[in-house]
């Protein structure tokens, strides 16, 4: 249960997060920031940006790490914790002002890549016209004084820092060829119809290096620009821009965007419409799609009342077309927007069906660690509202410059290792063409 709280001044330590912070954090207005990207830091930011509105992160207040199987309860449970101990001044009181938490955790029980939730030092934020700053201090639950003086009386804008050389980097093939894909895309279309499984979600990855001091923020506008209806997202050198809205918790409403079939764009408005057409008529798509939207409706109806979801349609995006479908319902249980990412993750949309047994075939035919491709990836606020996408179309950038891009696609009966490639390729250019 969420129970918000924002002016508690004791604190329990947790185990997931054994020394809790007592944070102060202030928020104030700001005249319009039309640009978020700037404002970032070129190696390490923070973003959570579509269609302008979003919020951008300077520097690290508190960073929280998870492993394993519980990590997504293990970080709500320890949000919860963290929020409950903060003083919060918001007289903004928008999605995404006042305490908040930018996150991005690995698909993989199994996963080497940690999970993290990190609370910058100063967010700016926008939202429909609306500007603001917030500034975060820490102090130790224990400690008489906050460690670094207190917040910062409410300031000036940071500047914005001109951004560095370009680069163009060139991808290769990783631990999965083209072809290792298709022969993989095989394998599971004979376990389908020996009765094993109903639909597996395989990737591949390509691999490139960033240069030394490489400008990251680059790219992201390179993202933001040219997927603006799409999520931009920086966290932990992980980058991306996703279509697929894994859920949004807003006072009290639950929604979620489900995205499961693919089709290439037409090359001219005839072909263009005609192959939307043939999308939303494929029975291979809507297969595919239809495991997607159970599994979404599956985990949000314990928590949720008047939960719907409508037709699936089709949504173009630069690169191609998608079926998707839209939930929405009413939060009934309290739940902050990280337990419902608990509940959800992984989804069928990026694992399969069923699940087990999906991500069973995903460990065997996927020689290498997918990292937070196609986990969640958003932010939480203190009262537990958050936004929060499936990271797709995304690249992790290690601390050495080595970058990994991932993309993959649902394989059902019908599916044809070829188109699939073909599919992976698509779903790779919004990384590809951001970093070449
Ligand atoms: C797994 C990916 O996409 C998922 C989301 C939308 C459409 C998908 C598909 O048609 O296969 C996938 O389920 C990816 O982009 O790497």
């Amino acid at each position: 249960m969420w129970s918000p709280s924002v002016k508690s001044e004791f604190v329990t330590p947790t185990a997931a997060s054994p020394a809790v912070q007592a944070l102060t954090v202030e928020t104030t207005p700001l005249d319009d920031v039309r640009q978020l990207i700037p404002f970032l830091d070129p190696r390490h930011p923070l973003l959570w940006l579509r269609r302008g509105d979003g919020i951008a992160g300077v520097g690290e207040a508190v960073r929280l790490e998870f492993t394993g199987p519980t990590r997504v309860t293990d970080a709500a449970d320890a949000w919860r914790t963290l929020a409950a101990a903060a003083t919060v001044t918001d007289p903004v009181r928008l999605p995404g002002s006042g305490l908040v938490a930018f996150g991005s955790f690995a698909f993989a029980d199994e996963s080497e890549q940690a999970s993290v939730l990190i609370v910058p030092r100063v967010v700016i934020g926008r939202r429909a016209g609306r500007s603001w700053l917030t500034r975060v201090s820490v102090a130790d639950a224990s400690a008489e004084a906050p460690r670094d003086g207190g917040a910062a009386p409410a300031a000036a804008l940071p500047k914005p820092t001109a951004f560095g050389p370009e680069f163009r980097l060139t991808m290769a093939p990783g631990q999965l060829s083209a072809a290792g894909y298709g022969e993989a895309v095989a394998s599971v279309v004979a376990r389908i119809a020996a009765g094993e499984v109903g639909k597996v979600v395989l990737s591949r990855e390509l691999r490139a290096h960033l240069p030394a001091g490489a400008d990251v923020r680059r790219a992201l506008v390179e993202l933001a620009l040219g997927y603006s209806d799409c999520w931009t997202f920086a966290v932990d050198g992980f980058v991306g821009a996703s279509p697929e809205t894994l859920v949004r918790v807003t006072a009290g409403r639950v929604d979620a965007q489900v995205l499961a079939g693919t089709a290439a764009r037409g090359a001219n408005a005839e072909t263009d419409a005609r192959a939307a057409t043939t999308l939303s008529a494929s029975s291979k798509d809507r297969a595919e799609h239809a495991f997607a939207v159970d599994s979404v409706l599956e985990s949000l109806r314990p928590h949720t009342r008047a939960l719907e979801s409508s037709a699936p349609f089709t949504l173009k995006l630069p690169n191609l077309w998608h079926l998707a479908t839209d939930v929405v319902g009413t939060l009934a249980d309290g739940s902050s927007a990280l337990d419902l990412v608990a509940a959800l993750h992984p989804t069928a949309a990026v694992a399969g069906t069923p699940r087990a047994a999906a991500l069973a075939v995903i460990r065997e035919l996927e020689p290498f660690d997918r990292g937070r491709y196609a986990g969640p990836t958003g932010w939480i606020g203190a009262d537990g509202s958050g936004e929060w996408a499936v990271a797709l179309r995304s690249a992790q950038i290690a601390p050495d410059g080595d970058l990994t891009a991932y993309a993959g696609g649902g394989i059902v009966a019908d599916s044809d290792p070829v188109l699939e490639v073909a599919e992976t390729t698509m779903k790779f250019r919004p990384i590809v063409e951001a970093f070449g």
